[in-house]
């Protein structure tokens, strides 16, 4: 079954938030999932993936160090071929989700369209978060 995993660093808990829905929207596919917080992520899981999704929200105009931490120790692996998706909370500015983008590029991924999302996700923003993961399971179904 194709396999998305999806790993996120989370302050206040809003890009937790649209890192359930991005699951739950890729869910609904009928694909695999694996969610997890950065703290608990392993690089090892990401080999099999078929898709990744890398979420941070933005701090002092840059990504978590802990999401920065784990994609540092990213480059060896060939994630080539598979589809990516950068996403995060934010204030005013989009430094975070830029920044994971160029990094799984440089690895070789496919990334689909940046999804940022201001502060707290309300009822239309989890919905493009669902939708956000739909998009990236119809593009590693078989
Ligand atoms: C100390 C601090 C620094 C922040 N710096 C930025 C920033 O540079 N750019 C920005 O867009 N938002 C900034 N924010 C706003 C956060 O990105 C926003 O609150 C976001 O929803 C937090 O997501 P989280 O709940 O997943 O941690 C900052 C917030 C705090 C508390």
């Amino acid at each position: 079954m194709p396999k998305l995993v999806i790993i996120y660093g989370t302050g206040s808990h809003n890009t937790e938030r649209m890192a359930v829905a991005i699951e739950e929207g890729a869910r609904a596919e009928g694909i695999e999932t694996v969610l997890r917080n950065v703290n608990d992520a392993n690089r090892d899981e990401l080999r099999d993936a078929d898709a990744v999704a890398v979420g941070s929200p933005n701090y002092n105009h840059a990504m978590m160090p802990t999401v920065k931490k784990f994609l540092g120790g990213l480059s060896d692996l060939d994630l080539s071929g598979k589809a990516g998706l950068s996403f995060g909370s934010y204030g005013w500015s989009f430094e975070a989700t830029q920044e994971i983008n160029r990094i799984l590029t440089a690895c070789g991924m496919e990334m689909v369209q940046d999804l940022n999302i201001k502060r707290m996700p309300g009822d239309e923003e989890l919905e493009l978060c669902r939708r956000a993961g739909s998009l990236l399971a119809s593009k590693i179904k078989k």
